[in-house]
This record gives structure tokens, C-alpha cells and sequence, in this order.
């Protein structure tokens, strides 16, 4: 049987999430592992297409039809996610123990029903709660995100994309979970709405005590907050560590890439943007070995040959490149 530390939340091994195709099968997430601390924040960083929300719908088992788990295990609270009878899961787990936050977009709140009749229905199919108390428990919660209590009674389609943000944060927490994962919660929206998205999350987290994983292509946002950082490459583990130490001493060439392209504010007039030359990998054709050998600057012959294995460096990160370690 597989084992969880005590302060683990989640726990995360060699996930393979792959999606078929007509020509055969895109290796979205491809032996993927990382653990999450209780109370912790976790930020997950990559490019566009790298697997970032393929991990966090399969934890949240909303996979689409053509996806199917190849192996691994999701570990949390004793049991894995993955093995859980289905309609346990999603009467005891899901939005009750670990919600979810997408990205502000048309279909993430129902256009059909107000926002009142969407959470007063989340409080009733999970809790055994009369409908008065779930209208009540409603208008708490959309207080408590700092909301007007009359937009309970508006639509999707008549709120700001920030409110939208706050209606869906509101829901995500209406039961108290004790992971939330955030898929780039902020995106699509403007950056001041965005600053307050953050905020009113890293609130919320300081008040109800949950763990959070973090998802966003954007490392600039994640070094305000997170504790610690895993960056993906094409499906697959680049490198995890403390936040501070990732972003003052990189190991990975792909992380040390990735920082170089974000731009200083304060050296705005002397310097160019920087993008890391070439495309991330056609999932559906990898490349042999390590996936980001194609665009690496450090790449040798090994790199070809082998799948670079995750390491634990002496500053704490654990690190797939063979400039450091080990191979499968
Ligand atoms: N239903 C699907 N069928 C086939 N391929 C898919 C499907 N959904 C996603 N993919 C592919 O899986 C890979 C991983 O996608 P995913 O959305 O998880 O990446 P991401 O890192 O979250 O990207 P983004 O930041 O753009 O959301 C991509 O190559 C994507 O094209």
C-alpha cells in the first residue's frame, strides 16, 4: 500500500493522463509526481499545453470522454482519488474536500440558473441541510468574497468577469474544502481585477486554513505568494522546490529559461524581450529521452538517449536533468 506523510495533502505519482486521438494518443501527462503540503501553496508553472490542467482534472475527475488515466496514483486523506467509487467521490470528495477554481470563461457558472440557485443546489446535494439555511449560507458566502447581496439574483451573463471570479470563488468555498485548486483564476481578466483575485484568495486561505495548488504560465505572479514551485515541460516534471529558492537559484535550464523571459520592470529601456527559442513538443511525437533536449542549450548525447530520472539537489529542488543526475 502506498503511504502519505502526515503533512501530506496530496500526493501525486507517476500520473500518465493521455487523450486519444485519430492518429493516437497525446501524452498531456506523462509519469508526473509531486506532492503537496498541508496548508501549503503550490504554485504549477509552464508553457501553454505543457499539462498543467490535464493534472488538475484528473485529481477533480472531470476528465473529457477521449482521456483515459494510463497509470499512476492520486493519494489524499489515506485513499487514492483515482480508485474511489464514483459516486462517493463526487457526493464526499468533490467541492467538499477539493474544489476547484477555473479560469473566468462562459461556461464555469451555469448561464441558465442565477447564481442563488447555483450555490443554494451545491449546499444541497452535499450537505443535509433545510433549503432556508442553504439560501442563508448563500448570502454569507458571496458577502464574505465581498459581494452585493443582490447579485444572488443576477445570471452569469449580467456580471463583470471580476464578479464572476468572486461568484466562483464563493462557490468553491461554500463547503469548506480542504485542497483548492486554482486554474489560472486570474487570467482573462485585467490587472487590477486580477491583483484583487489574489488577494481576496490569499484571504480566504489565511482565514479557512486550506492547501492550494496554484496553476498559471505567469512565474512573476507566483513568486508574490506561493511557497513553493513546480515547473512542467511538455507532460512532464522540469523542477520543484521553495519558491525563494527556485527564483534566486534555478537549476533547470528550462526554469532558468523561463525566468529570463519575464520581464524588469525596473530595466525596461535597456533591455529586449527574451522568448525561449523554438516550440514545446508535439505531445503525440515526443522526443527520445528528455523532452526539452530540442530546445535546450546544455543538451549532449545522454539527453537523447534517456529520460532523465527526478533528482534531489543539495538546495532542496528536485530537478529531471541529466546536468545533475540520474536517468530511467
Ligand atoms: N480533449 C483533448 N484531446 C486531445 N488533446 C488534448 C485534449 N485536451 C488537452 N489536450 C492536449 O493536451 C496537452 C496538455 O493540455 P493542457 O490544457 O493540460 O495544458 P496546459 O498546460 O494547462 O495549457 P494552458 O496553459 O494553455 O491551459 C496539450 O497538448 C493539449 O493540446
Amino acid at each position: 500500500m502506498l503511504e502519505m506523510s502526515v503533512d501530506d495533502e496530496l500526493s501525486i505519482r507517476g500520473l500518465k493522463t493521455y487523450f486519444k486521438t485519430k492518429t493516437g494518443y497525446v501524452k498531456a501527462v506523462d509519469d508526473f509526481s509531486m506532492t503537496v503540503k498541508k496548508g501549503e501553496i503550490m504554485g504549477l508553472a509552464g508553457e501553454s499545453g505543457s499539462g498543467k490542467s490535464t493534472i488538475i482534472t484528473t485529481v477533480f475527475r472531470v476528465l473529457p470522454q477521449n482521456a483515459s488515466v494510463m497509470g499512476g496514483n492520486i493519494l489524499f486523506e489515506g485513499g487514492d482519488v483515482l480508485k474511489m467509487d464514483r459516486k462517493k467521490f463526487d457526493k464526499e470528495v468533490r467541492w467538499k474536500k477539493i474544489s476547484w477554481i477555473p479560469q473566468v470563461s462562459m461556461d464555469s457558472l451555469d448561464p441558465l440558473y442565477t447564481v442563488k440557485s447555483q450555490m443554494v443546489e451545491t449546499i444541497m446535494v452535499h450537505e443535509d441541510v433545510s433549503k432556508g439555511e442553504a439560501v442563508e449560507r448563500t448570502y454569507e458566502a458571496l458577502e464574505s468574497v465581498k459581494l452585493n447581496p443582490e447579485i444572488a439574483d443576477k445570471y452569469p451573463h449580467e456580471l463583470s468577469g471580476g464578479q464572476k471570479q468572486r461568484v466562483i470563488i464563493a462557490m468553491s468555498l461554500l463547503l469548506k474544502p480542504n485542497l483548492v485548486m486554482a486554474d489560472e483564476p486570474t487570467t482573462a481578466l485585467d490587472v487590477v481585477t486580477q491583483a484583487t483575485i489574489v488577494d481576496l484568495l490569499l484571504s480566504k486561505k489565511k482565514e479557512l486554513g486550506f492547501s492550494m495548488v496554484f496553476v498559471t504560465h505567469d512565474l512573476s505572479l507566483l513568486a508574490t505568494f506561493s511557497d513553493k514551485v513546480t515547473v512542467m515541460y511538455a507532460g512532464q516534471l522540469a523542477e520543484s522546490g521553495p519558491s525563494e529558492s527556485i527564483y534566486r537559484n534555478p537549476q533547470h535550464p528550462y526554469t532558468q529559461l523561463l525566468l529570463k523571459s519575464i520581464p524588469d520592470i525596473r530595466k525596461w529601456k535597456e533591455r529586449k524581450l527574451y522568448s525561449i527559442p523554438g516550440e514545446p513538443p508535439d505531445l503525440e511525437n515526443p522526443p527520445s529521452g528528455c523532452r526539452f533536449r530540442t530546445r535546450c542549450p546544455f543538451a549532449m548525447p545522454v539527453c537523447k538517449e534517456k529520460v532523465p530520472e527526478p533528482v534531489m539537489t543539495k538546495e532542496g529542488h528536485v530537478v529531471a536533468c541529466h546536468l545533475i543526475g540520474g536517468s530511467k
